[in-house]
């Protein structure tokens, strides 16, 4: 669920427990249920809040007369329009399926309280619902793996890890492949949440300690365990480059994936990953050569033109920006980020993926020669086919 404007905080010097841990207080308060039993207190429709508190005064035959909590004013509303409110003690709650009233109103305003008192993640029976923080919370450093591994869900507190543990302990424990979906709009959170569960399982699956305590031989414990550093450096480094070729600005998200993915991490019987790959789909091409207004083409290309190097971009006959006609847009940088930078990651990445200085110097021929395609003075047309689709079929579906 995405939110903009963000909460407050941030950053990693802060105490992690104010973004994971619900202050009970206001739930124990007796003056609150006093004052809810007393007032009656309901949900109505409000055209700027969505639902707002109102207190039943009198109730009619489909109508009731309530007072607003916001400024006391009374209004007659339908009684199928209202919302029951549930007791003080589920302020806050961290599992919406165990709320007495389970309606619409009573989930906004649950999801709503919870995010403005720093806290994303909130259940709601097997879903766990994530409210974009817009910040970098100090919620997923590796204390915090270490505090969710092999807990039970109810244990502690909503997290993304959690729901990543009992996917993992129920893979091992039943045998049975397990899957998560992210699913929401674009800019909800949906690829910074995959990244997080991929974080997570490169921590618990690949760890030295945890080969010992599956009582695996140390011998064969240290054998593998440069190999397992590598593979998951390299499961954590595809997304790198999947963003840069297949990310791009949107108006509604800086980095907005224009593909779908459905990332299969393989695990061995002791429960360590051996492998992974990732599929692909529906890349939405036509971006590739036009923007909507504010919008970007695909990362690389600005990544390219500004990060290439003098002697790069010589070698590759890189031009400037307005040079190419179908950046619709020219150059529009993104707040906070820094395209240069962000070549130097991708190439690192491609190095650690296992590309060759020639194969990655490869690929960004292939979109040197895909911007001379849409440079009017190019006639370097059927080359650039047959290079880009090397290219995708080379970086999307790579096998690690
Ligand atoms: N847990 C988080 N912590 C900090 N920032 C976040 C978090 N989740 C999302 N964001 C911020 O919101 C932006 C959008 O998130 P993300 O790209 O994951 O959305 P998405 O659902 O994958 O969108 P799209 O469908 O457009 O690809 C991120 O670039 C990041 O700035």
């Amino acid at each position: 669920m995405a939110h903009r404007g963000g909460i407050g905080g941030g950053g990693y010097s802060e105490d992690p427990d104010r973004y994971l841990y619900v202050d009970k207080g206001p739930m124990y308060n007796t003056a609150a249920q006093a004052d809810w039993t007393a007032k009656r207190l309901v949900w109505v429709p409000s055209e700027r809040h969505g639902f707002e508190v109102a207190s039943v005064v009198e109730e009619r035959d489909e109508d009731v007369m309530v007072e607003l909590s916001e400024n006391g004013k009374r209004a007659v509303v339908n009684k199928d329009d209202i919302q029951r409110m549930n007791p003080p003690r589920f302020t806050k709650a961290e599992d919406m399926a165990e709320l007495t009233c389970l309606n619409e109103a009573s989930v906004l305003h649950n999801l709503k309280d919870r995010y403005y008192s720093g806290l994303i993640y909130t259940y709601s029976g097997l879903f766990c619902v994530v409210v974009n923080p817009y910040k970098n919370l100090p919620i997923y450093t590796e204390p915090i793996i270490e505090m969710y591994r092999g807990k039970k869900r109810h244990e502690k507190p909503p997290h993304i890890y959690a729901i990543t543990d009992t996917a993992y302990r129920s893979m091992l424990q039943d045998r049975e492949d397990q899957s998560i979906l992210c699913t929401g709009e674009s800019g909800a959170g949906k690829t910074e949440n995959t990244k997080k569960v991929i974080q997570y399982l490169a921590h618990v699956a690949s760890s030295p300690k945890g080969r010992k305590d599956h009582n695996i031989p140390q011998s064969e414990t240290q054998r593998s365990v440069k190999w397992q550093g590598e593979l998951e450096r390299q499961l954590l480094q595809a997304n790198p480059i999947l963003e840069s070729f297949g990310n791009a600005k949107t108006v509604k998200n800086d980095n907005s994936s224009r593909f779908g993915k459905f990332i299969r991490i393989n695990f061995d019987v002791a429960g360590f990953i051996v492998g992974a790959n990732i599929e692909t789909y529906l890349l939405e091409k036509s971006r590739a050569i036009r923007q909507a207004k504010d919008e970007r083409t695909f990362h690389i290309f600005y990544q390219l033109l500004s990060g290439a190097g003098e002697q790069l971009c010589s070698e590759l006959l890189v031009e400037s920006f307005n040079n190419y006609r179908f950046l619709s847009n020219g150059c529009i940088p993104i707040p906070g980020q820094k395209d240069k930078d962000n070549f130097q990651e991708t190439m690192e990445s491609m190095s650690i993926m296992g590309f060759s200085q020639e194969e990655q110097i490869c690929e960004l021929v292939g979109f040197v020669c895909f911007l001379f395609f849409f440079n009017p003075s190019s006639a370097s047309r059927v080359h650039v086919i047959s290079i880009r689709s090397t290219f995708f079929a080379s970086v999307y579906e790579r096998f690690i």
